[in-house]
């Protein structure tokens, strides 16, 4: 794992340098692998970066999307986090339809559609149950209780390490996520994280040792890269 912290002056700062990282990737995916892959994350960080991905001249036939999580609500729910991308992003852009991966919300039972995503992925990336095939990056946010994904403090996800979907729990809140060795998987993994209140997570994160089932984003621990986009809010007690 190589691991970068990198603390910037603002949060429209911190989405100007995911960015340029997301695009250097892109190009490096492409002339690497012929195609690029990345899975979303949902909350409010990341919301402008969607906005300013769209406005660059991309080979959209190339470029793959999916999520790493979603609530368990229909694709127009205000709660969803493909229609908050999909807003932002990949509504303004001619990406094949076939080339957005969104995960699949309707069966009115979590672990049916988690199987669906499960085996939607393995087709896709040619990849048998028990191999954890790598997305060229995985953005990820964090919560200020530590989660990351719909990887949720001391819940069952956090144990599932037999396939690439499961299904997350928040307070009784059914959710989809990837599970943490298929986040690790990934060449790249990116986590934006900003605001003065992730600061105690973030604290117990970086620390030398602290529990990895009260703290879930400790579980990132990618074989390629990792990056720790912060503010200087989330960032003020951290060196870099
Ligand atoms: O579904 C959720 O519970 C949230 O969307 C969550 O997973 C989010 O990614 C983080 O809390 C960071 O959110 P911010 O970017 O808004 O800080």
């Amino acid at each position: 794992m190589n691991k970068t912290v990198e603390i910037h002056s603002s949060a429209s700062v911190l989405v100007q340098r995911a960015l340029e990282l997301i695009l250097s990737k892109v190009e490096t995916a492409i002339s690497e692998r012929g195609q690029f892959t990345i899975a979303l994350s949902g909350g409010s960080t990341p919301k402008p970066l969607y906005e300013a991905i769209a406005t660059q001249n991309l080979p959209w036939d190339k470029i793959h999307v999916f999520w790493g999580d979603e609530r368990y609500v229909p694709a127009d729910h205000p709660d969803s986090n493909e229609l908050m991308a999909r807003r932002a992003w990949l509504d303004q852009v001619a990406i094949p339809a076939a080339n957005v991966h969104a995960i699949p919300t309707l069966s009115t039972n979590p672990e049916v559609d988690a199987s669906k995503y499960n085996q939607h992925l393995q087709t896709f990336f040619n990849s048998r149950s028990g191999e954890f095939p790598a997305l060229d990056v995985v953005l990820l946010g964090m919560g200020d209780d530590a989660h990351t994904a719909s990887l949720f403090p001391h819940t069952e996800a956090l144990r599932v390490c037999d396939r690439l979907i499961t299904v997350g729990n928040k307070d009784d809140n059914l959710r989809i996520t990837f599970t943490y060795p298929f986040i690790n998987a990934a060449h790249s993994v990116i986590f934006l994280v900003a605001g003065a209140n992730k600061r105690p997570a973030l604290a117990q994160i970086f620390a030398p040792v602290a529990d990895d089932f009260a703290y879930p984003s400790r579980l990132i621990r990618p074989q390629g890269e990792l990056y720790w986009l912060l503010d200087a809010a989330a960032g003020l007690e951290f060196p870099h």
